[in-house]
């Protein structure tokens, strides 16, 4: 077969502008809206399947039926974001001259703006493969004859693919024909971070809150009546479910002493025990509802947890804690293989991609720029398929990304070489990987270090010590109704390099939300002088950063709370002494003292706490965001989708100047670092 390769004069600019606004950019088969729905809300213009005649009466089956879509698709949106994008994918045009390929750098913004703002490629892909001494290289899209020979040598290179079968690789043409380099035998010049596909990749994969990626428990109200954590609502659940099986809403009521062994909440002695069997099972039928059973199981670790106050189990987010899922927000894509499929009969059949850890959580697929027909991408979840068809006839690098669970295959290519790269994807920290990694960055290279490191070398700045509040430039938005608390990888330019100075100096440090009156949690002080107490105790920050992290994630972060004022709407902030009833000179001093809280409703002296910690704090910088945005989509009343924009703040603990001056105390001359 001739090969094929790309000419200047068959690839004239303007062509490569037009290939990405037309149809060409839809050839991939998209999902019809009745497969979004499930199969019990999809209803016919006659609204004929609807159950409920009352609204058939006063609205028209049109009308009842785009509600119903709406209903869905927001509830799709709300929850199930994890089935909704299972996959995303798209183009990266290349840009050829009649001079060739561009040098990397000569992309201008016109160009840009002509092409919908999508991102395009102004030179071709190198790829370098063989041993020492016998290399070869070659770039693609191939443009000349030396390059099509140099494309037929990498195919000729490349060993027969495997694939794992029954826990070993194996090699079966009639599953998987392929040839395959591994990353230790070629490099390429391609990087998917800086042709932004990993940022859109984030965008569209990464739920919120990464600890979505875990099957979803449908929330219940319990947890927010009794103020249970995210953790602990999951584990009433399982246990309840466990145990639940074909029963409907009923557990057997031999199961309700199980469960309530198994969340060791469990009555001390016999009497008690029969006591709340007989509660719940009141008829002596057998059967205990599943509600009665949450209700008890919840209110019972609730309690528990209050009384153990503070002594609750540590939240440490330790490296293998699957926690830390929870609070990536960023995506690693390491490369793993450079795959050839060749006509007439390459194929992969359906398969799942082998996890490579818990963090692993997709694959990305880079289709390289060399002619190919036949050979789609099929990706499919839940019932549902995206077909990626990327025969290509222009110069583009087509690329696709997917979940780890999806299943996917590569339709058998009838002519060409689909050459692709593949990539798995891992959940990360945050983009750049600064925070929690081991980290190429060294803080005091940051300006903000030297002059940090100044002030606190200064006698005459806070001499008695103090708390410095500095606003965050940046708002930070969060989706998720619950798990909504500030975690430093969020922290973005330079909020983020402002936060690894203080870190780095080893102050002691709060991320804070604020709300819209300004004003911090109630214990920010509190948790500021704790930790400052252990930073002493332990003689450094080494332990610094896991310590705030322990800290920081507050039983009220995870309740879903209206943390960010929402209830604070009653109370009038700059009159809040008309409803702290204390005069003047008998305020007590102590606001959680049994006096002050027999006197004033608890919101108030919340509230009247915030207040005072906010004055015993020194505000740096203007609050970056001094409303809270809200982007709602809702319909009806009930499915809504909520954004919130949050500022947040760094309060740091200034120390006295004797603890000071010994760590601080070199001559203002003498260079820092
Ligand atoms: O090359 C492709 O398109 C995908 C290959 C694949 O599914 C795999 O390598 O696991
Ligand atoms: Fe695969």
């Amino acid at each position: 077969m001739a090969h094929h390769h790309w000419t200047n004069s068959e690839m004239p600019i303007q062509d490569t502008f037009t290939s990405g606004s037309g149809a060409d950019r839809h050839d991939y088969h998209e999902t019809q809206l009745e497969d979004i729905l499930p199969v019990d809300q999809v209803v016919n213009d006659t609204g004929e399947n609807l159950e409920n005649v009352d609204v058939l009466e006063t609205e028209p089956p049109q009308a009842i039926f785009q509600r119903s879509v709406l209903d869905a698709f927001s509830k799709a949106l709300q929850w199930q974001t994890r089935k909704a994008t299972f996959t995303c994918g798209g183009t990266l045009p290349i840009l050829l001259t009649p001079e060739g390929r561009m040098k990397s750098g000569e992309l201008t913004p016109i160009l840009n703006e002509r092409f919908n703002g999508q991102r395009m490629m102004a030179r071709g892909v190198a790829v370098r493969w063989g041993s020492n001494g016998a290399g070869s290289a070659l770039t693609l899209p191939a443009l000349d004859a030396g390059e099509g020979e140099a494309l037929q040598r990498l195919i000729g290179d490349c060993k027969p693919a495997t694939f794992g079968r029954g826990g070993e690789d194996v090699y079966d043409e009639s599953y998987r024909r392929a040839g395959a380099l591994d990353t230790k035998d070629f490099m390429t010049d391609f990087c998917p971070y800086e042709s932004g596909l990993v940022s859109i990749i984030e965008q569209y994969l990464l739920p919120p809150v990464a600890g979505e990626l875990e099957p979803q428990v449908e929330r219940s109200k319990i947890g927010e009546k009794y103020g249970l954590t995210f953790d602990q609502e999951v584990k009433i659940h399982a246990a309840i479910e466990r145990r639940a099986r074909g029963r409907g809403d009923f557990v057997n009521s031999s199961n309700v002493q199980p469960c309530l062994e198994e969340l060791q909440v469990a009555p001390a002695t016999t009497e008690e025990m029969f006591s709340l069997l007989g509660q719940l099972d009141k008829l002596g039928s057998g059967l205990t509802e599943k509600a009665d059973l949450l209700d008890v199981l919840a209110a019972r670790l609730s309690t528990k947890a209050r009384e153990q106050g503070s002594s609750t189990p540590s939240r440490e987010v330790g490296p293998n804690d699957p926690k830390r899922k929870m609070l990536s927000c960023g995506l690693r894509a390491e490369l793993y293989k450079l795959n050839v499929y060749s006509g007439p009969s390459g194929v992969f059949k359906a398969h799942v991609d082998t996890p490579r850890s818990d963090m692993h959580i997709g694959s990305l697929v880079v289709c390289l720029p060399v002619p190919f027909e036949g050979g789609a991408l099929a990706v499919r979840h839940s019932g549902r398929e995206v077909v990626y068809k990327w025969g290509t006839d222009k110069p583009a690098i087509r690329w696709a990304a997917f979940y780890s669970d999806c299943e996917h295959e590569v339709l058998e290519v009838t002519s060409g070489h689909r050459v692709t790269l593949t990539y798995n994807l891992y959940l990360a920290p945050g983009t750049g990987l600064l925070n929690g990694a081991p980290k190429c960055l060294d803080p005091p290279s940051l300006p903000l270090f030297g002059h940090l490191h100044k002030m606190l070398a200064a006698e005459r700045f806070f001499p008695k010590g103090g708390y410095l509040g500095i606003h965050l430039a940046h708002s930070y938005p969060h989706t998720h109704p619950r798990l909504h608390q500030f975690v430093p990888s969020m922290l973005k330019g330079s909020d983020m390099a402002l936060y690894e100075v203080v870190v780095a100096m080893g102050l002691a440090v709060v991320l804070d939300p604020t709300d819209k009156n300004n004003l911090s949690s109630e214990d920010v002080i509190q948790c500021l002088e704790e930790m400052y107490k252990k930073q002493r105790k332990s003689g450094g920050s080494v332990t610094f950063l896991s310590k705030l992290k322990e800290q920081k994630i507050k039983d009220g972060d995870l309740r879903g709370e209206p943390e960010y004022g929402e209830d604070d709407d009653h109370f009038d902030v700059d009159n809040l002494d008309n409803w702290f009833i204390f005069d003047e000179d008998e305020r007590p001093s102590d606001y959680d003292s049994d006096e002050a809280r027999e006197r004033c409703p608890p919101k108030v002296l919340a509230l009247k706490k915030r207040c005072d910690a906010r004055t015993m704090i020194t505000w740096l910088g203007e609050k970056g965001h001094t409303e809270m945005s809200e982007t709602l989509l809702a319909y009806g009343n009930q499915a809504e989708l909520r954004v919130r924009y949050s500022s947040a703040a760094l309060i740091v603990k200034i120390p006295r100047w004797a603890p000071r001056q010994a760590q601080f105390g070199i001559p203002a001359t003498k260079p820092i670092y």
